[in-house]
């Protein structure tokens, strides 16, 4: 995360640390708690990695540093990635993991809401990207927690930025004219999370962006609202 500010304990629950272990372990990616059972990421996540073994689940973590080898962890039973994806900046960037037991909720984790309506993604005006990532980018990976709000825009406006791309409707944009915050590299997979009716939402999965909190190169983040039929019908039938 460019330009944010440490996170407090219990501050984003649903926000875990997927981590690989090959010979060594380290943060790959962020991903968001949707149900006991269920987190949902990035799809270039797992791109080439689609054995579930090699993957672990921190989640109630603020620290990097607070993990070692007895720290807790949950194993991948399971991964699904839309069968629409081939590449973040074509769409279709999401997958489901699911975890090979049950998460007990409590302060520290629990689960967001998967947005309800078409269209919502208008009412949003409070939300925030959170992730471990570089804060600027030639950086490194951040131990705390780092947050930061960034308005959504536009897709005309996004488009109007990204004009050897398609952003299609099932992308949504966040960023600021001038730059200065945004997501960055270990932030992907990570939850955009909008504020309504003082409910927490998952509007949007950390996707793609060109460089990190360049001036008028904003974050494009799967637009969680067009895989809501999607997602429910994967963990319904799993
Ligand atoms: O311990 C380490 C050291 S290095 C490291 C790099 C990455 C990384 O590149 N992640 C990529 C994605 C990725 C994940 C797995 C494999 C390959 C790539 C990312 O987050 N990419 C974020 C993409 C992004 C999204 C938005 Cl919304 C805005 C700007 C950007 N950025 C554009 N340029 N950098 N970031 C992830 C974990 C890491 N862990």
């Amino acid at each position: 995360i460019v330009g944010g500010t440490n996170a407090s304990h219990a501050e984003w629950p649903w926000q875990v640390s997927l981590h690989l272990k090959l010979s060594t372990q380290s943060h790959m990616c962020g991903g968001s708690i949707i149900r006991d059972q269920w987190i949902l990421t990035a799809a270039h996540c797992t791109e080439d990695l689609l054995i579930t073994q090699v993957w672990r689940v921190y989640s109630g973590i603020l620290k990097l540093s607070e993990i070692n080898e007895s720290t807790p962890f949950f194993k991948v039973q399971e991964i699904i990635v839309h069968p629409k994806y081939l590449a973040s900046e074509q769409g279709y960037d999401i997958v489901l993991m699911k975890l090979d037991r049950p998460m007990n909720f409590s302060v520290l984790q629990q689960p967001l809401c998967l947005p309800t309506e078409e269209g919502i993604n208008t009412k949003y005006t409070e939300c925030w990207v959170t992730g471990w990532g570089y804060t600027k980018e030639r950086g490194q990976v951040e131990d705390t927690l780092q947050k930061v709000k960034i308005p959504l825009i536009s897709n005309t406006e996004c488009q109007s930025r990204y004009q050897d791309y398609r952003i299609t409707d099932k992308m949504l944009c966040a960023g600021y004219a001038e730059g200065g915050m945004d997501a960055c590299k270990g932030d992907s997979g990570g939850p955009l999370s909008c504020k309504y009716q003082n409910k927490w939402f998952l509007a949007g999965i950390t996707s793609w962006g060109e460089g990190c909190a360049r001036p008028g190169q904003p974050g494009v983040y799967t637009n969680v609202a067009e895989f809501v039929e999607w997602i429910l019908e994967t963990i319904s039938s799993i």
